[in-house]
């Protein structure tokens, strides 16, 4: 089974070294007058920097491949056929609409052919598609087709709540509202028993 160890596909920080493009810099104190303050004032000198810092991490997911996660499978798992289920996976995107937070959580299950995964490499599968500028649909979507292309099984269920910034801090103004995506393949899209059975799993 694969290692944790911190290059193995992490996406925490960026990189020490990281040059800043004065264009960036200047994006960051355009959008501050914008916003109605200073960027010349003290506490928002350094804030073009961190911004440009924060992004290159918000997007780490550009610079990953999730389906390289998959790439080391075992199928020593003793006869197990059954489903795999990660459940309350927390994650971070960013909506394509206004670049807001979304911030959710994500259950991921699978149910095996002939080879299984560390179950690690599932939260990183959804976190490579999170931190990119996204859909909630269309992260469901890569989560479950990148797990059914690679993983080979006979059946992916994703289903991912989220709570979007850009409806609860602007726009309609409505907090606490969560928006529910699924996506179901294989025998969890065409067999009733076995849908109810792995959102019964799930939890819902
Ligand atoms: N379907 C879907 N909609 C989203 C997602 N993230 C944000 N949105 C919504 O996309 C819509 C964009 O609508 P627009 O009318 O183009 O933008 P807007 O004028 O800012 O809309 P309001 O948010 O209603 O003020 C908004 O209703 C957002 O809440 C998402 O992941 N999926
Ligand atoms: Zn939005």
């Amino acid at each position: 089974m694969g290692s944790c160890s911190p290059d193995d596909g992490d996406l925490i920080g960026s990189p020490p070294d990281l040059v800043i493009p004065d264009e960036v810099a200047d994006a960051v104190r355009t959008l501050i007058r914008w916003t109605g303050d200073d960027p010349d004032r003290e506490g928002l000198l350094d804030t073009p920097g961190r911004v440009a810092r924060a992004w290159k991490e918000y997007g780490a997911g550009y610079a990953d491949d999730p389906s390289l996660h998959l790439s080391r499978t075992f199928d020593e798992v003793g006869g197990y056929d059954e489903i795999i289920l990660l459940r309350d996976i927390p994650f971070h995107s960013h909506c394509e609409h206004h670049l807001a937070p979304i911030i959710g959580k994500a259950a991921i299950a699978y149910l095996p052919g002939d080879k299984v995964v560390g179950i690690s490499k599932l939260a990183r599968v959804l976190h490579g598609y999170a931190r990119r500028l996204q859909v909630q649909e269309r992260l469901t979507a890569q989560v479950a087709d990148c797990i059914w292309d690679h993983l080979n099984p006979k059946g992916v269920a994703v289903v991912i709540e989220a709570s979007h910034a850009c409806m609860t801090a602007r726009g309609v103004r409505t907090p606490g509202v969560m928006m529910t995506t699924s996506r179901m393949m294989g025998v969890f899209r065409e067999d009733e028993r076995s849908r109810k059975e792995v959102l019964a799993l799930m939890g819902y």
